[in-house]
This record gives C-alpha cells, structure tokens and sequence, in this order.
C-alpha cells in the first residue's frame, strides 16, 4: 500500500510536484503518465526516500518514508530511470553485492540469482556489466528492483530500452509480482506502456495530479470519442485467453462479473470475437463506444497548464 499525502517539491521558488494526494492498495498497478518534465521522478524520487519533501508525505504500508527510512527501504524495490551497476562485475556479482547491503546470506543471495537471472533473460550471461546493452542494463536493473523481495515496487521509465522480447517479459513479471499482492508503479511518458500493464493511473502535467482512477473511470471521463471502448460478456468463469492486437490499449477482465473492458485505436470487435471463438469461449455481448485515448490526455495534459 502506498499513500501519498499532500505531497510538494520546489526547487527554486518553482512547484516541480504540487500538493500529490494517491491511494495505491496491494496488487494495484498504477501507472504515473505525464509529458517530460511533469514531476513523475520527482514525486517517486521522494517515495523511495532520496530527496525531501517541501511539504506533505509518503507513506509505504503505514510507514512514513521520512521516519522509518532503513524499515521503508527494505520493502521496497526500485528501478530509477538509469540504473548504476559496477562495470567491471558479472550480472550475478552485481546482484550478490546489492543483496549484501540488504544484509542476505551468500546462500539466499545465491538462491535470489538463480531466480532471477532467468526470470529477466539473463542466464548464463557471464560478462562484465561494462560490455551490456543498454537493454541488458535494464534488465538487470528489474532484477536488481526484485532482489529483496519487496512488497513495493516502483519502475521509472522500465522500458525505455527494451526489446519486443524484454517489454513482453518485463509484462509478464510485472503481471506476476502484483498477482501476488504486491504493489507496482510504473512512471512513463509513453501512454501505450503504461495502459498495457497498469490497473489504475495517475496523469500528472505541470506537477499537479489532472486525473486518476481506472482506465474505464478515464474513458467515461472523455468528450472525444473517436477510437472505442469495447465491452464483452463471456459465458465463462475461467479467465479469458490471452488477446494480442495491434490496435489493442488495454484490456481489463471483471472475473467475478464475466466481463471485460477493452480500450482500442480502432473497431477491433471482428478480431475479437473470432479469437474467443477460437478458443472456445462463448460470447455473450459485445458492444462499442467511441473514444480517442491519446486526445484525452492531451486535453488532460492541457488543463493544468
Ligand atoms: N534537481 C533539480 N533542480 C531543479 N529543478 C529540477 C530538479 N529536478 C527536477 N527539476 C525540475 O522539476 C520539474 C519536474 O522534473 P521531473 O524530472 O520530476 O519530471 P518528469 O516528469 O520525471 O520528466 P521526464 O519524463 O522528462 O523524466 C522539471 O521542470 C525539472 O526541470
């Protein structure tokens, strides 16, 4: 669980986050959109406790980060933006190093390196960090954010660097660990990767909070509507198979209702439907209403200026 509460930075006189109030629960994925230069790093370099707050707090489950630093630090994992290893260590060397200062065993750094390294595509890789893409950097750099096992995991710009393969494996993982329970957030500039993982989010635009709540919550929120929002009710209470589709934003199953939301650049309801069939799920409904996703953040973007 994470709150933020009345939550302000200035740095010379200028507001760079401006009065941040946000609930996150257990197993949420929020995602914190905003333009360059919003406040999203600096509102999350305040969570995890490297810089000061000018006014409010941060609390991560009920521990305010101010007071309870060290406590605060080992539930948490973070990945900033550029993520700093020792050149001249191995994946593994690094991560045994970063398990130290969390205070691990060799044995439960070890057991950690055996999970993870294939976990994020890098078994076997034996070299020196110095000769990594920067691909294979941010790799190590969601396992270095996942070593300590943190109940609070917070990614800044997690896919700038990655392959097809790395997004889809940081997706998965990212599924994986809020199935657990754990709370995730995913800072980006980049609409379409936070709306393909996250559950709820965030739009910050000059510092200020302009929206937040669920995709469907945003959707309803807007005045365009030119792409859609496609609703579907399945005849089934297994979960839906998987749906991949270029035009595809999000796509959000209500298990316990059989219903699921999906938010799409254009009517992909024939692909949709012949996918389920495939599969065979059987349909119930499926109904469309227009929308245009990214005119709606431009226009939430707008407001605060
Ligand atoms: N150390 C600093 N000193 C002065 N101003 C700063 C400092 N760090 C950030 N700022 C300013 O605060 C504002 C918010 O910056 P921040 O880096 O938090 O935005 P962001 O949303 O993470 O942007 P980006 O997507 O480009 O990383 C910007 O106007 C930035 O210039």
């Amino acid at each position: 669980m994470i709150q933020l509460e009345h939550l302000s930075k200035e740095y010379h006189g200028v507001r760079a986050v401006d009065d941040l109030t946000i609930a996150i629960p257990d197993g949420e994925i929020f995602g914190l959109l905003g333009p360059n230069g919003a406040g999203k790093s600096t509102a999350i370099l305040m969570l995890v406790g490297l810089i000061e707050p000018t006014a409010g707090r941060c609390l991560v489950n009920g521990l305010d980060v101010a007071r309870d630093p060290i406590t605060v630090k080992q539930q948490i994992g973070y990945m900033p933006e550029d993520v700093g290893f020792y050149p001249t260590l191995s994946a593994e060397e690094n991560l045994t190093y970063f398990g130290r200062l969390y205070g691990m065993d060799s044995r439960t750094c070890a057991k950690r390196c055996s999970d993870l390294l294939p976990l994020v595509g890098l078994e076997g890789v034996t070299k020196h960090v110095s000769g990594y893409s920067k691909g294979m950097r941010q790799r190590l750099g969601l396992a270095k954010a996942l070593l300590n096992e943190p109940s609070v995991i917070i990614l800044d710009e997690p896919t700038a660097n990655l392959d097809p393969q790395g997004v889809a494996d940081y997706r998965r993982i990212i599924r994986d660990v809020a199935r657990e329970g754990k709370t995730v957030i995913v800072s980006s500039h980049i609409l379409e990767e936070v709306s393909r993982v996250s559950t709820s989010i965030g739009i910050l635009s000059a510092g200020k909070l302009v929206a937040q709540g669920s995709w469907q919550d945003l959707a309803r929120d807007l005045s365009d509507r030119s792409a859609s929002q496609i609703t579907i009710r399945v005849e089934t209470l297994d979960p839906i198979p998987e749906f991949h589709h270029t035009d595809l934003i999000s796509m959000n199953y209500d298990h316990d209702r059989c219903t699921a939301v999906l938010i799409a650049r254009s009517d992909i309801r024939d692909d949709l439907a012949g996918h389920l069939a495939q599969n065979g799920v059987r349909l119930r409904g499926l109904s469309r209403e227009g929308l245009s996703l990214e005119e709606t953040f431009l226009s939430y973007y707008r407001m605060a200026e």
